[in-house]
Protein backbone atom coordinates (compact mmCIF):
# COMPACT_ATOMS: atom_id res chain seq x y z
CA UNK A 1 0.00 0.00 0.00
CA UNK A 2 1.28 3.88 -0.97
CA UNK A 3 1.28 5.56 2.15
CA UNK A 4 1.91 9.39 3.18
CA UNK A 5 1.92 10.39 6.71
CA UNK A 6 0.77 13.69 7.36
CA UNK A 7 1.84 14.82 10.61
CA UNK A 8 5.82 13.17 11.33
CA UNK A 9 6.36 13.93 15.06
CA UNK A 10 6.11 11.10 17.49
CA UNK A 11 3.63 8.89 16.32
CA UNK A 12 3.42 9.32 12.48
CA UNK A 13 7.41 8.58 12.43
CA UNK A 14 6.86 5.44 13.80
CA UNK A 15 3.60 4.61 12.61
CA UNK A 16 4.96 5.42 9.61
CA UNK A 17 8.63 3.18 10.38
CA UNK A 18 6.71 -0.15 11.31
CA UNK A 19 4.48 0.17 8.52
CA UNK A 20 7.17 0.37 6.29
CA UNK A 21 8.90 -2.76 7.94
CA UNK A 22 5.77 -4.37 6.62
CA UNK A 23 6.33 -3.78 3.23
CA UNK A 24 4.03 -0.49 2.48
CA UNK A 25 5.55 2.14 0.27
CA UNK A 26 5.65 5.03 2.82
CA UNK A 27 5.87 8.78 2.54
CA UNK A 28 6.67 10.69 5.78
CA UNK A 29 5.54 14.72 5.35
CA UNK A 30 5.93 17.46 8.68
CA UNK A 31 6.39 21.08 8.98
CA UNK A 32 8.73 21.19 11.71
CA UNK A 33 11.67 22.26 10.17
CA UNK A 34 14.10 21.05 13.13
CA UNK A 35 12.61 17.49 12.87
CA UNK A 36 12.92 17.88 8.69
CA UNK A 37 16.64 19.29 8.78
CA UNK A 38 17.32 15.82 11.31
CA UNK A 39 15.71 13.85 9.40
CA UNK A 40 17.98 14.88 6.14
CA UNK A 41 21.20 15.27 7.38
CA UNK A 42 21.05 12.34 10.36
CA UNK A 43 18.35 10.35 9.26
CA UNK A 44 15.27 9.04 11.18
CA UNK A 45 15.60 6.92 14.16
CA UNK A 46 13.12 5.09 15.78
CA UNK A 47 13.17 3.03 19.19
CA UNK A 48 11.07 0.05 18.01
CA UNK A 49 9.97 -0.62 21.94
CA UNK A 50 13.37 -1.90 22.69
CA UNK A 51 15.51 -1.60 19.68
CA UNK A 52 16.85 1.59 18.00
CA UNK A 53 16.81 1.40 14.47
CA UNK A 54 18.26 3.61 11.86
CA UNK A 55 15.05 3.97 9.07
CA UNK A 56 15.56 4.55 5.50
CA UNK A 57 12.38 6.88 5.47
CA UNK A 58 12.52 10.39 3.90
CA UNK A 59 10.71 12.99 5.62
CA UNK A 60 9.32 15.80 3.18
CA UNK A 61 8.13 19.32 3.66
CA UNK A 62 4.40 18.58 2.43
CA UNK A 63 5.22 21.23 -0.17
CA UNK A 64 7.38 19.02 -1.84
CA UNK A 65 4.96 15.68 -1.39
CA UNK A 66 4.04 14.72 -4.97
CA UNK A 67 2.18 11.36 -6.49
CA UNK A 68 -0.36 9.11 -5.60
CA UNK A 69 -1.73 7.39 -2.56
CA UNK A 70 -3.60 4.70 -1.53
CA UNK A 71 -3.80 6.22 2.05
CA UNK A 72 -3.25 9.52 4.00
CA UNK A 73 -2.75 8.66 7.49
CA UNK A 74 -2.90 12.30 9.38
CA UNK A 75 -0.66 12.67 12.91
CA UNK A 76 -0.90 16.29 13.39
CA UNK A 77 -1.98 18.09 16.39
CA UNK A 78 -5.86 18.49 16.82
CA UNK A 79 -5.14 22.36 16.41
CA UNK A 80 -2.95 22.15 13.46
CA UNK A 81 -5.32 19.41 11.57
CA UNK A 82 -6.57 22.01 9.40
CA UNK A 83 -3.53 23.60 8.56
CA UNK A 84 -2.00 20.20 7.45
CA UNK A 85 -5.60 18.92 5.89
CA UNK A 86 -4.80 22.33 3.59
CA UNK A 87 -1.38 21.36 3.07
CA UNK A 88 -1.76 17.71 1.75
CA UNK A 89 -5.61 17.75 0.43
CA UNK A 90 -4.91 17.90 -3.39
CA UNK A 91 -2.91 14.49 -3.12
CA UNK A 92 -5.94 12.59 -1.99
CA UNK A 93 -7.74 11.69 -5.05
CA UNK A 94 -10.61 9.87 -5.92
CA UNK A 95 -9.62 6.26 -4.15
CA UNK A 96 -7.16 7.98 -1.71
CA UNK A 97 -8.67 6.99 1.95
CA UNK A 98 -7.90 9.40 5.01
CA UNK A 99 -7.47 8.10 8.01
CA UNK A 100 -7.52 10.19 11.40
CA UNK A 101 -5.98 8.61 14.47
CA UNK A 102 -6.02 12.10 16.49
CA UNK A 103 -7.03 12.44 19.89
CA UNK A 104 -9.94 14.46 20.86
CA UNK A 105 -13.55 15.25 19.53
CA UNK A 106 -14.41 16.96 16.72
CA UNK A 107 -12.31 15.99 13.90
CA UNK A 108 -14.95 14.36 11.44
CA UNK A 109 -16.47 17.56 11.12
CA UNK A 110 -12.87 18.74 10.17
CA UNK A 111 -12.26 16.22 7.60
CA UNK A 112 -15.89 16.48 6.42
CA UNK A 113 -15.35 19.97 5.02
CA UNK A 114 -12.49 18.94 2.93
CA UNK A 115 -13.53 15.67 2.07
CA UNK A 116 -16.43 12.88 0.90
CA UNK A 117 -17.37 10.58 3.00
CA UNK A 118 -16.10 7.71 0.76
CA UNK A 119 -12.55 9.16 1.11
CA UNK A 120 -12.45 9.14 4.82
CA UNK A 121 -11.55 6.92 7.37
CA UNK A 122 -11.58 7.20 11.36
CA UNK A 123 -9.81 5.55 13.93
CA UNK A 124 -8.38 6.09 17.30
CA UNK A 125 -5.49 4.41 18.92
CA UNK A 126 -4.06 3.00 22.51
CA UNK A 127 -0.24 2.91 21.28
CA UNK A 128 1.93 5.29 22.75
CA UNK A 129 5.07 6.82 21.17
CA UNK A 130 7.20 9.62 22.09
CA UNK A 131 9.40 12.23 20.90
CA UNK A 132 12.78 12.00 22.19
CA UNK A 133 14.08 14.72 19.79
CA UNK A 134 13.84 16.09 15.95
CA UNK A 135 13.67 12.82 14.28
CA UNK A 136 14.35 10.49 17.01
CA UNK A 137 11.33 8.46 18.02
CA UNK A 138 9.83 6.20 20.80
CA UNK A 139 7.59 4.22 19.94
CA UNK A 140 6.56 2.34 23.44
CA UNK A 141 3.95 -0.37 22.56
CA UNK A 142 2.01 -1.86 19.32
CA UNK A 143 -1.60 -1.72 20.99
CA UNK A 144 -4.67 -1.89 19.67
CA UNK A 145 -5.79 0.52 16.79
CA UNK A 146 -9.37 0.75 16.06
CA UNK A 147 -10.66 1.75 12.64
CA UNK A 148 -13.84 2.25 10.25
CA UNK A 149 -15.05 3.31 7.50
CA UNK A 150 -17.60 6.49 7.20
CA UNK A 151 -19.42 5.69 3.83
CA UNK A 152 -20.90 2.19 4.43
CA UNK A 153 -20.32 0.95 1.04
CA UNK A 154 -16.27 1.58 1.73
CA UNK A 155 -15.64 -1.22 4.41
CA UNK A 156 -13.85 -3.88 1.64
CA UNK A 157 -11.65 -0.72 1.99
CA UNK A 158 -11.26 -0.48 5.26
CA UNK A 159 -10.82 -3.56 5.76
CA UNK A 160 -7.60 -3.42 3.38
CA UNK A 161 -6.49 -0.73 5.54
CA UNK A 162 -7.01 -2.76 8.77
CA UNK A 163 -4.71 -5.81 6.96
CA UNK A 164 -1.82 -3.85 5.89
CA UNK A 165 -1.81 -2.44 10.18
CA UNK A 166 -1.76 -6.50 11.19
CA UNK A 167 0.78 -7.44 8.79
CA UNK A 168 2.59 -4.58 10.02
CA UNK A 169 2.62 -5.69 13.34
CA UNK A 170 0.63 -2.83 14.36
CA UNK A 171 -2.85 -4.55 15.62
CA UNK A 172 -5.53 -3.23 14.49
CA UNK A 173 -9.40 -4.26 14.61
CA UNK A 174 -12.74 -2.81 12.54
CA UNK A 175 -14.49 -0.87 15.25
CA UNK A 176 -19.07 -1.34 14.48
CA UNK A 177 -19.14 2.27 16.40
CA UNK A 178 -16.70 4.42 15.37
CA UNK A 179 -18.37 7.24 17.43
CA UNK A 180 -18.15 4.95 20.55
CA UNK A 181 -14.64 4.40 20.47
CA UNK A 182 -13.21 7.39 19.61
CA UNK A 183 -15.88 8.92 22.68
CA UNK A 184 -14.32 6.29 24.72
CA UNK A 185 -10.43 7.39 23.82
CA UNK A 186 -11.71 11.07 24.45
CA UNK A 187 -12.76 10.12 28.07
CA UNK A 188 -9.28 8.63 29.09
CA UNK A 189 -7.55 11.13 27.43
CA UNK A 190 -9.66 13.95 29.22
CA UNK A 191 -9.45 11.94 32.51
CA UNK A 192 -5.30 11.30 32.57
CA UNK A 193 -4.02 14.04 30.19
CA UNK A 194 -5.09 17.35 31.67
CA UNK A 195 -4.81 16.22 35.19
CA UNK A 196 -1.29 14.75 35.25
CA UNK A 197 -0.20 17.82 32.98
CA UNK A 198 -1.36 19.95 35.96
CA UNK A 199 -0.38 18.11 38.68
CA UNK A 200 2.83 16.99 37.02
CA UNK A 201 2.35 13.09 37.90
CA UNK A 202 2.33 9.92 35.67
CA UNK A 203 -0.24 8.02 35.12
CA UNK A 204 0.51 5.52 37.40
CA UNK A 205 1.13 8.18 40.07
CA UNK A 206 -2.47 9.54 39.42
CA UNK A 207 -4.05 5.82 39.76
CA UNK A 208 -2.52 5.84 43.61
CA UNK A 209 -4.39 8.62 44.50
CA UNK A 210 -7.23 8.67 46.79
CA UNK A 211 -8.97 11.46 44.99
CA UNK A 212 -8.37 10.08 41.31
CA UNK A 213 -11.81 7.98 41.19
CA UNK A 214 -14.23 10.68 42.34
CA UNK A 215 -12.20 13.34 40.02
CA UNK A 216 -12.43 10.50 37.07
CA UNK A 217 -16.31 9.76 37.89
CA UNK A 218 -17.36 13.42 37.71
CA UNK A 219 -14.97 14.28 34.07
CA UNK A 220 -16.53 11.19 32.58
CA UNK A 221 -20.10 11.95 33.75
CA UNK A 222 -19.48 15.53 31.94
CA UNK A 223 -17.95 13.69 29.17
CA UNK A 224 -21.26 11.11 28.91
CA UNK A 225 -23.60 14.56 28.48
CA UNK A 226 -22.23 15.81 25.83
CA UNK A 227 -21.77 12.52 24.08
CA UNK A 228 -25.20 12.22 25.21
CA UNK A 229 -26.18 15.53 22.67
CA UNK A 230 -24.66 13.62 20.06
CA UNK A 231 -26.17 10.62 19.96
CA UNK A 232 -23.41 8.32 21.80
CA UNK A 233 -24.50 6.82 25.21
CA UNK A 234 -22.25 4.85 27.49
CA UNK A 235 -22.46 4.00 31.19
CA UNK A 236 -20.16 6.44 33.65
CA UNK A 237 -19.19 3.81 35.50
CA UNK A 238 -18.43 1.04 33.33
CA UNK A 239 -16.26 3.93 31.38
CA UNK A 240 -14.25 4.70 34.92
CA UNK A 241 -13.34 1.22 35.60
CA UNK A 242 -12.14 0.84 31.49
CA UNK A 243 -9.99 4.39 31.99
CA UNK A 244 -8.83 3.35 35.24
CA UNK A 245 -7.09 0.35 33.70
CA UNK A 246 -4.50 2.38 32.04
CA UNK A 247 -3.07 3.81 35.04
CA UNK A 248 -1.90 0.30 36.90
CA UNK A 249 1.73 -0.62 35.94
CA UNK A 250 0.61 -3.23 33.37
CA UNK A 251 -0.43 -0.45 30.70
CA UNK A 252 1.65 3.14 32.57
CA UNK A 253 4.71 1.02 33.98
CA UNK A 254 6.35 2.56 36.45
CA UNK A 255 7.22 6.42 34.49
CA UNK A 256 4.57 6.84 31.63
CA UNK A 257 3.32 10.39 31.22
CA UNK A 258 0.51 11.28 28.73
CA UNK A 259 1.23 13.12 25.66
CA UNK A 260 -0.65 16.48 27.66
CA UNK A 261 2.26 16.08 30.18
CA UNK A 262 4.74 15.68 27.30
CA UNK A 263 3.57 18.90 25.04
CA UNK A 264 2.80 21.39 28.18
CA UNK A 265 5.29 20.22 31.02
CA UNK A 266 8.39 18.24 29.29
CA UNK A 267 8.34 20.48 25.87
CA UNK A 268 6.56 23.57 26.55
CA UNK A 269 4.18 23.20 23.69
CA UNK A 270 0.46 24.07 23.28
CA UNK A 271 -1.65 21.12 24.42
CA UNK A 272 -5.30 19.70 22.56
CA UNK A 273 -7.16 20.28 25.51
CA UNK A 274 -9.63 22.27 23.33
CA UNK A 275 -10.64 19.17 21.70
CA UNK A 276 -10.81 16.94 24.93
CA UNK A 277 -12.39 19.08 28.30
CA UNK A 278 -12.34 22.08 26.41
CA UNK A 279 -14.65 20.41 23.60
CA UNK A 280 -17.33 19.07 26.01
CA UNK A 281 -17.17 22.29 28.58
CA UNK A 282 -18.17 24.30 25.19
CA UNK A 283 -20.71 21.60 23.74
CA UNK A 284 -22.54 21.69 27.25
CA UNK A 285 -22.45 25.66 27.37
CA UNK A 286 -23.60 25.68 24.08
CA UNK A 287 -26.68 23.69 25.30
CA UNK A 288 -27.30 25.12 28.27
CA UNK A 289 -25.58 23.32 30.75
CA UNK A 290 -22.39 23.47 32.62
CA UNK A 291 -19.27 21.01 32.66
CA UNK A 292 -17.86 22.57 36.02
CA UNK A 293 -14.86 20.34 35.90
CA UNK A 294 -13.61 20.36 32.32
CA UNK A 295 -14.33 24.11 32.34
CA UNK A 296 -11.94 24.60 35.21
CA UNK A 297 -9.41 21.83 33.80
CA UNK A 298 -9.56 23.49 29.91
CA UNK A 299 -8.92 27.30 31.75
CA UNK A 300 -5.93 25.81 34.09
CA UNK A 301 -4.28 24.26 31.25
CA UNK A 302 -4.91 27.57 29.18
CA UNK A 303 -3.34 29.67 32.47
CA UNK A 304 -0.48 27.41 32.63
CA UNK A 305 0.01 27.80 29.13
CA UNK A 306 -0.17 31.31 28.71
CA UNK A 307 1.48 31.41 32.14
CA UNK A 308 4.95 29.59 30.27
CA UNK A 309 4.60 32.22 27.46
CA UNK A 310 3.22 29.06 25.24
CA UNK A 311 1.34 30.44 21.79
CA UNK A 312 -1.99 29.19 21.41
CA UNK A 313 -5.01 29.18 20.32
CA UNK A 314 -8.41 29.41 22.32
CA UNK A 315 -11.36 27.87 20.22
CA UNK A 316 -14.64 29.52 21.94
N1 LIG B 1 2.02 10.35 21.67
C1 LIG B 1 1.14 9.44 22.01
O1 LIG B 1 1.42 8.51 22.80
C2 LIG B 1 -0.24 9.46 21.43
C3 LIG B 1 -0.66 10.50 20.62
N2 LIG B 1 -1.89 10.43 20.02
C4 LIG B 1 -2.37 11.54 19.18
O2 LIG B 1 -1.68 11.54 17.94
C5 LIG B 1 -1.60 12.87 17.41
C6 LIG B 1 -0.13 13.21 17.13
O3 LIG B 1 0.56 13.17 18.38
P1 LIG B 1 2.14 13.03 18.53
O4 LIG B 1 2.70 12.31 17.39
O5 LIG B 1 2.38 12.55 19.91
O6 LIG B 1 2.57 14.56 18.44
P2 LIG B 1 4.01 15.25 18.16
O7 LIG B 1 4.02 16.51 18.91
O8 LIG B 1 5.11 14.30 18.41
O9 LIG B 1 3.94 15.53 16.62
C7 LIG B 1 2.91 16.27 16.01
C8 LIG B 1 3.45 17.43 15.23
O10 LIG B 1 3.82 18.46 16.13
C9 LIG B 1 4.88 19.24 15.56
N3 LIG B 1 5.98 19.27 16.53
C10 LIG B 1 6.40 18.26 17.35
N4 LIG B 1 7.37 18.69 18.19
C11 LIG B 1 7.56 19.98 17.90
C12 LIG B 1 8.40 21.00 18.43
N5 LIG B 1 9.25 20.74 19.44
N6 LIG B 1 8.31 22.22 17.91
C13 LIG B 1 7.44 22.51 16.93
N7 LIG B 1 6.61 21.59 16.39
C14 LIG B 1 6.68 20.35 16.85
C15 LIG B 1 5.23 18.60 14.31
O11 LIG B 1 4.54 19.11 13.18
P3 LIG B 1 4.12 20.52 12.69
O12 LIG B 1 5.28 21.43 12.85
O13 LIG B 1 3.70 20.29 11.31
O14 LIG B 1 2.94 20.94 13.55
C16 LIG B 1 4.71 17.19 14.47
O15 LIG B 1 4.42 16.58 13.27
C17 LIG B 1 -2.23 13.76 18.48
O16 LIG B 1 -3.57 13.98 18.20
C18 LIG B 1 -2.09 12.93 19.75
O17 LIG B 1 -3.04 13.24 20.73
C19 LIG B 1 -2.71 9.36 20.15
C20 LIG B 1 -2.33 8.30 20.95
C21 LIG B 1 -1.11 8.30 21.69
C1 LIG C 1 -1.40 7.43 26.98
C2 LIG C 1 -2.71 7.59 26.31
C3 LIG C 1 -3.11 6.27 25.68
C4 LIG C 1 -3.72 7.87 27.36
O1 LIG C 1 -3.64 9.10 27.87
C5 LIG C 1 -2.74 8.67 25.24
O2 LIG C 1 -3.53 8.58 24.33
C6 LIG C 1 -1.93 9.89 25.31
O3 LIG C 1 -0.92 9.94 26.01
O4 LIG C 1 -2.31 10.86 24.64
Amino acid sequence: MKILVAGSGAMGSCFGHVLHKGGNEVTLCDKWEENLEAVRSRGLIITDVDKREESPLKMYHPSEVTGDFDLVLLFAKSMYLEDMIQDIKHLVKENTKVLCLLNGLGHLETLRKYFADKNILMGVTVCTAKLLGPGDFLLSSHSNTEIKNIDPNEREACEAVIKAFNDSTMPATYSEDIAYSIWRKACLNGMTNSVCALLDINMRMQGQMDESKEIIRQIISEFAAAAALEGVHFNVDEFTEWGFTFLTPAFAGVDHYPSMWQDLVANKRATEIDYLNGYVARKLKAAGQWAPYCELITRFVHGKEKALGIPYTFVK
